[in-house]
């Protein structure tokens, strides 16, 4: 792949606005939808939302938990979404929050960032938490393979915020230590660094320095989690522009009619974009 994933991201989110809607096969849903809590149920939904979404929103994020609950089978639904969402022109950011010593975490990139393998999408979820300096074995695929990862900083849970906002020896928290070290992996980067953050849209007044990070913000919690249009310019402010909303939820509830999603999915776009004209 030759374009870097901050220069694919751009040109996604200029063609298409700033959305990455989730794909969270929640048992709940499938009921909803009228779908068994099977593996056929599974794939009907995912694949559902693929057809409806994916040729609409920049980005669509595929939640791993949901379809690893199904063991192998589900794994291989996930793939096809993999597979089926990049083919349709959305970017694929795989929603698996890995995180562990460097050695492992080569596999992980292995899996998830390189060429050729069933579970790369265009990007994945990292966890930080063993250090980010445990993370670079991902963060040189990514670079190597076009990709991007997207590091948690400061996420939508209220629990976080113990862990998160504790300081380091030098008084930093911890989330600010993390956006630190992504800024200096994407330091001269254009149009954007690949090294993104998760920071999310329910986080309230964080503190947090985001000026020098080039790299793009996923801000899941939009909608379902109560975050609208008014918490995202409050928590992200003079960064909203590389803020890319997540939304899950609250965009599936109106399915499994593909106008009904694609239409929830452009409203989510039109109360986003109308922020840009506030
Ligand atoms: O801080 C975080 C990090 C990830 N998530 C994930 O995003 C979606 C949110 O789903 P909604 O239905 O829109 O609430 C889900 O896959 C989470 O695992 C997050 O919510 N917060």
């Amino acid at each position: 792949m030759n374009a870097s994933f901050g220069a694919r991201l751009s040109t996604a989110v200029s063609a298409r606005g700033p959305l990455c809607a989730g794909i969270d096969p929640h048992p709940g849903l499938l009921a909803d939808w009228g779908l068994s809590a099977d593996v056929a149920g599974l794939e009907r939904f995912a694949l559902t939302a693929v057809e409806a979404l994916a040729g609409e929103v920049a980005v669509l994020k595929p939640q791993a938990a949901f379809f690893e609950a199904y063991g192998s089978r589900g794994v291989a639904v996930l793939e096809r979404v993999i597979a089926e969402g990049r083919e349709a022109g959305a970017l694929v950011l795989v929603d698996a929050k890995r995180g562990d010593i460097g050695s492992t975490m080569a596999a992980y990139a292995a899996a998830y960032l390189t060429e050729g393998s069933p579970l790369a999408g265009d990007a994945v979820t990292l966890s930080p938490y063993l250090g980010f300096g445990s993370l670079d074995p991902a963060v040189r695929a990514a670079a190597e393979n076009g990709r991007g990862i997207f590091v948690l900083a400061l996420t939508s849970n209220p629990e976080a915020r113990t862990v998160q906002s504790a300081r380091t020896a030098d008084g930093k928290t911890i989330s600010q230590s993390i956006v630190d070290s992504a800024a200096e992996v994407n330091s001269g980067a254009d149009p954007l660094g690949g090294i993104g953050l998760v920071i999310g849209a329910t986080v309230g007044a964080h503190g947090l320095e985001l000026s020098q990070l080039n790299g793009p913000i996923l801000a899941p919690g939009y909608g379902a989690q109560g975050a609208g249009p008014a918490e995202l310019k409050a928590v992200f402010g003079d960064a909203l522009p590389h803020v890319l909303p997540a939304s899950s939820r609250d965009i599936l509830k109106h399915g499994p009619d593909v106008a009904a999603l694609r239409g929830a999915a452009r409203r989510t776009l039109d109360d986003v974009a109308a922020l840009s004209s506030v």
